[in-house]
């Protein structure tokens, strides 16, 4: 891709930028949220056209106009999860429309069954082609969009944060099928913030910044740092580490859960959270982690103990934020988002109540505490009425997490806050949560990434079995490996997982 330019209502978002791609590697696209990644990649893929600049494959010019002439051009998004049809199988979905006939009539299924089976097997994993993907765990689900893409002779694949929904044991399952691929000569564009991933699985590094390429580098001999520094500009350093808050104000707990049993996956849970202190939940993924946040919220009934938040239970959703409970989603498109509406909508509609005098919401006001938010997270935006839905996908969880941020909650529950935000943001997001902390708002944290965990946590509570296994002070942890020693240690086998 040669000088490719891009403005969308006359601001650029892609100034000239020149990516290339080679035969068989594994070339990742970094950058703060809103660089112009997914910009970029949606050109190549054909969902935007691009203002200005050349694209070539395989040393020939292409005009990709649409997502047809990518596929033909050998082009393929490889997308998460929500593009396949739950309800049909695994080989139909790879040939959707584009079934094997016989007589040019009727839908070949055992052809269909058969190449499908070829596929997988030479992608090297262990799927029954006739299973309905909608029984598939997410993390497979990619791997059958991989297949429908070679399925259709595609070169270039790319993918945008594809771990971002997968347990450790799907990520390396992936990570083995990216090596694979590159050395059948597939190359691939690898979108993620991740860090550690990306050194460990590409071959070479490019780093947007502001619409910008702004430096291509081999990944062997670099530093995190200077990714880092490339990202966020010289001088601009992010930190994430975690520093001892000292220890909190003795007070009653403000939210304690008591024997809490919940359909399948909680057994018996007990903690108690106080004023102040920053909590860390963590377990594997599917451990119930979620489930437990949703009923502290209200918005699940318990089965069986008490969740009791300042001295009485919660007793549905509407109670729970009008206590000052604040909940911000893993699932932050589907539930935390309103996106037809503007950015500022967004940050003001749980906070209404507290703008309005006299049936009227007093716009100044309300603006002020918008912009401060815009700024504090450092969101992206060309202004408050921009539409949430055009923002790049780490700016709506920042919105997300802002509105809470804004409501003041007393406790504030944070399901995988920092999901698809870059690493600058990230350490806003933790240095804000720690100073709310400061004044006594209780937080609870979920994430599945250790590292965050550890930045951010006073305590971190392990849970496995559908209970609380080890309860430890985030003092006394050196090293993540103990850390993940003590999630993984608990996990004796698959069985083991869900509470009879
Ligand atoms: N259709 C659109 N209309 C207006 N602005 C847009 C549109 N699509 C993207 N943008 C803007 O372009 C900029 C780049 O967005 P893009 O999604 O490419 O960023 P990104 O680097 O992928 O970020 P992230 O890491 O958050 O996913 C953002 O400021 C975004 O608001």
């Amino acid at each position: 891709m040669i000088d490719i330019r891009k403005s969308f209502a006359s601001i650029p978002v892609l100034k000239r930028v020149s990516f290339t791609l080679r035969k068989g590697e594994v070339h990742a696209l970094m950058g703060g949220n809103g660089a112009g990644k997914s910009t970029l990649m949606k050109i190549l893929t054909g969902v935007y056209s691009k203002d200005d600049g050349t694209i070539l494959v395989d040393g020939q010019p292409v005009e990709i106009h649409g997502t047809a002439a990518a596929e033909r051009a050998g082009i393929a998004m490889i997308f998460q999860e929500f593009s396949l049809v739950p309800t049909l199988t695994v080989a139909q979905n790879i040939w959707l429309k584009r079934e094997p006939r016989r007589a040019g009539i009727f839908i070949d299924n055992a052809e269909m069954v058969r190449r499908s089976r070829a596929l997988l097997h030479e992608l090297g994993v262990d799927i029954d082609p006739e299973t309905p993907v909608g029984a598939l765990p997410v993390g497979y689900m990619q791997i059958v969009e991989i297949a429908k893409a070679l399925s259709k002779n595609a070169r270039i694949l790319v993918m945008d944060e594809p771990t971002s929904s997968l347990s450790e044991a799907e990520t390396e399952a992936l990570f083995e099928l990216v090596a694979r691929l590159k050395a059948s000569g597939i190359s691939i564009v690898y979108i993620s913030h991740r860090m550690a991933e990306i050194l460990a699985i590409c071959d070479r590094v490019t780093v947007m910044r502001d619409g910008e390429a702004v430096m291509t580098e081999d990944c062997a001999g670099l530093t995190v740092d200077r990714i880092v520094e490339a990202m966020l500009g010289a001088g601009n350093a992010a930190s994430f580490e975690w520093h001892d808050r000292g220890p909190r104000p003795e007070a009653p707990p403000i939210l304690s859960l008591r024997s809490l049993r919940l359909p399948a996956r909680v057994n018996d849970v007990s903690f108690d959270l106080r004023p102040g202190e920053i909590l860390g939940l963590a377990g594997l993924m599917g451990s119930g982690r979620t489930e437990i946040a949703e009923t502290i919220f209200g918005r699940r009934a318990p089965v069986s103990g008490e969740v009791i938040f300042d001295g009485r239970p919660v007793r549905n959703q509407a109670d729970a934020i009008d206590r000052g409970i604040a909940l911000v989603p893993e699932d932050r498109r589907k539930m935390g988002l309103v996106l037809d509406h503007s950015v500022r909508d967004n940050v003001l509609l749980p906070n209404l109540a507290r703008f309005t005098r006299n049936f009227l919401v007093q716009d100044a006001e309300a603006l002020q505490t918008v912009t401060r938010t815009i700024r504090e997270l450092r969101i992206k935006t060309d202004g408050p009425d921009k539409l949430a839905r055009l923002l790049s996908g780490g700016n709506q969880q920042k919105i997300v997490l802002g509105k809470w941020l804004a409501r003041d909650p007393r406790l504030l529950i944070l399901d995988e806050p920092t999901i698809g935000v870059d690493i600058g943001a990230k350490s806003e997001i933790v240095a804000t949560v720690r100073a709310m902390a400061d004044k006594g708002m209780a937080v609870l944290v979920i994430s599945s990434e250790l590292e965050e965990l550890m930045a951010i946590s006073d305590r971190i509570l392990v849970l496995h079995g559908g209970r609380i296994v080890q309860d430890m002070n985030r003092r006394d942890l050196t090293s993540e490996e103990e850390l993940h020693h003590a999630i993984q240690g608990h996990h004796i086998g698959p069985s083991d997982d869900v509470a009879a």
